[in-house]
């Protein structure tokens, strides 16, 4: 069976992202606390997969998941889209205006900003994952607290759902990319056909580098479908520029790579792989 780590306690989003990814394929999660820890134990062993989340569309990039990819041997070797629909969660009989504290991972509060701002009483307080709030939660018997996290965590631990739907926005979605180690990922990929790529490049302090590269993958048909750029620490006003491509033909795609590569500094594929449609 497939072992797949996330970050976070069972029942959290990631989780729902790898069961989402891997539909019936029976898998065994793996909970790691933290995202580093989550890419140092990938690196200790090397047929463990992982889920990490890498965008979301209201809290935007999740910036250091971005460097700790490309500093890894892992690569992506697919990806899944997921709609995060937050609850507020207490323990049984608790009260909205008895509570004081709502606990939850920091993108999860930064997703329902709006609902924060309109309960002044409640003090955002972050903690590792939505799932582990709700677990503390219920394990500590914490009156006056809730947690911010999915209708599925609320349940698992035993909580009440007080407030459903807190998002800021319903078009509220996270991307989570897939990954396997560098040397085990043919074995995982199977027949995918790629479709999509995610790079990572620095540029030459000079007129136009950035837009020759683009101008160079819009001749060749690839679609860009993200960029997010990246201060490099230690060279000041410098960046690496994180971008993912979408194309119909990949023997163009390749001939784009082999025409930008000379034009970048430290470039790197961080995955080639199908594009989640649904
Ligand atoms: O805490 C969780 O449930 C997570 O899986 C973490 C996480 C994240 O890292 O963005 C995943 C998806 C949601 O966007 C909110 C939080």
């Amino acid at each position: 069976m497939k072992q797949v780590t996330i970050q976070g306690e069972p029942g959290c989003f990631h989780e729902e992202a790898a069961r989402r990814y891997f539909g019936d394929e029976p898998i065994e999660i793996v909970p790691c606390r933290t995202f580093e820890a989550q890419f140092e134990r990938m690196r200790h062993e090397g047929s463990l997969l992982g889920i990490v989340a890498i965008e979301n569309t209201i809290a935007g990039s999740l910036l250091q998941n971005h460097e700790l990819l490309r500093r890894s041997e892992s690569q992506i070797i697919g990806e899944c889209k997921l709609r995060i629909s937050h609850v507020l969660a207490a323990l049984p009989g608790q009260r909205l205006d008895e509570l004081s504290e709502v606990n939850s991972h920091p993108i999860a509060l930064m997703q329902c900003g709006e609902f924060l701002k309109a309960h002044p009483q409640l003090k955002a307080v972050e903690r590792d994952d939505t799932a582990g709030s709700a677990a503390e939660i219920a394990e500590r018997r914490l009156t006056g607290h809730a947690a911010i996290c999915g209708r599925l965590a609320a349940e698992r631990y035993g909580l009440e759902i007080l407030e459903e739907g807190i998002e800021t926005n319903k078009r509220n979605f996270t991307r989570f990319l897939l990954l396997a180690d560098r040397y085990h990922a043919d074995r995982h990929t199977g027949s995918a056909r790629a479709d999509k790529a995610s790079l990572v490049f620095s540029l030459p302090h000079t007129q136009g580098s950035l837009s020759k590269v683009l101008t160079i993958l819009s001749f060749y048909d690839i679609n860009l479908t993200k960029i997010q750029s990246m201060p490099i620490i230690g060279c000041e006003w410098e960046y690496r520029f994180y971008v993912d491509v979408s194309f119909a033909d990949y023997t163009r795609y390749r001939q784009s790579i082999d025409a930008i590569t000379p034009l970048t500094k430290d470039f790197k594929i961080l995955g080639e792989y199908a594009a989640f449609n649904e």
